[in-house]
């Protein structure tokens, strides 16, 4: 039993729901503990895993990222991977589940853990990373 945070970016809640939902339902079925931390958007989420990195075994961040007029959905989209990426670098186990999407039903079908489930996929990513540093510890 691994102990998980999922770091959710609260900036559509009715998309996190179904986002954390998937994500709990497939660690809880690996036998893990989950916990949830929110933070108000994508570009805090990078920031909050390293915040919490020697508490938890391994880590999913859940968000949706939806592209408007301006230059800011290039920035929030890429700097929140970015810093998970960097993340995972150091050997923290993340799964990025933010979604980054052209519209809100993109978003709906990936987010909905009876259609895309992104969630669950990267619940899944994140107990694989944590299974993969375990064994070249
Ligand atoms: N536009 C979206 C954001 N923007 C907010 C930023 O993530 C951040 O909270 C703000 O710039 C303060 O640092 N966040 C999302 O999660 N999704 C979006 O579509
Ligand atoms: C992430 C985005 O692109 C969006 O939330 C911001 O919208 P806008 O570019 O129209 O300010």
């Amino acid at each position: 039993m691994a102990r998980f945070l999922i770091v959710e970016a609260r900036f559509y809640a009715h998309l996190n729901d179904m986002l954390i939902e998937g994500a709990r339902t497939a660690l809880v079925a690996a036998g893990h503990s989950v916990e949830v931390l929110t933070v108000p958007g994508a570009l805090e989420v990078p920031g909050a895993i390293a915040a919490a990195a020697n508490y938890y075994d391994g880590f999913v961040a859940l968000g949706v990222v939806i592209r408007g007029e301006t230059y800011h959905f290039e920035i929030v989209a890429g700097e929140s991977a970015r810093g998970i990426m960097a993340l995972t670098m150091d050997g923290i186990a993340v799964g990025n589940g933010i979604l980054t999407t052209e519209n809100e039903a993109q978003a709906i079908y990936r987010a909905d853990p009876k259609q895309g489930n992104k969630g669950a996929v990267a619940a899944e990513a994140a107990m694989a990373l944590l299974a993969i540093g375990e064994r070249y510890a």
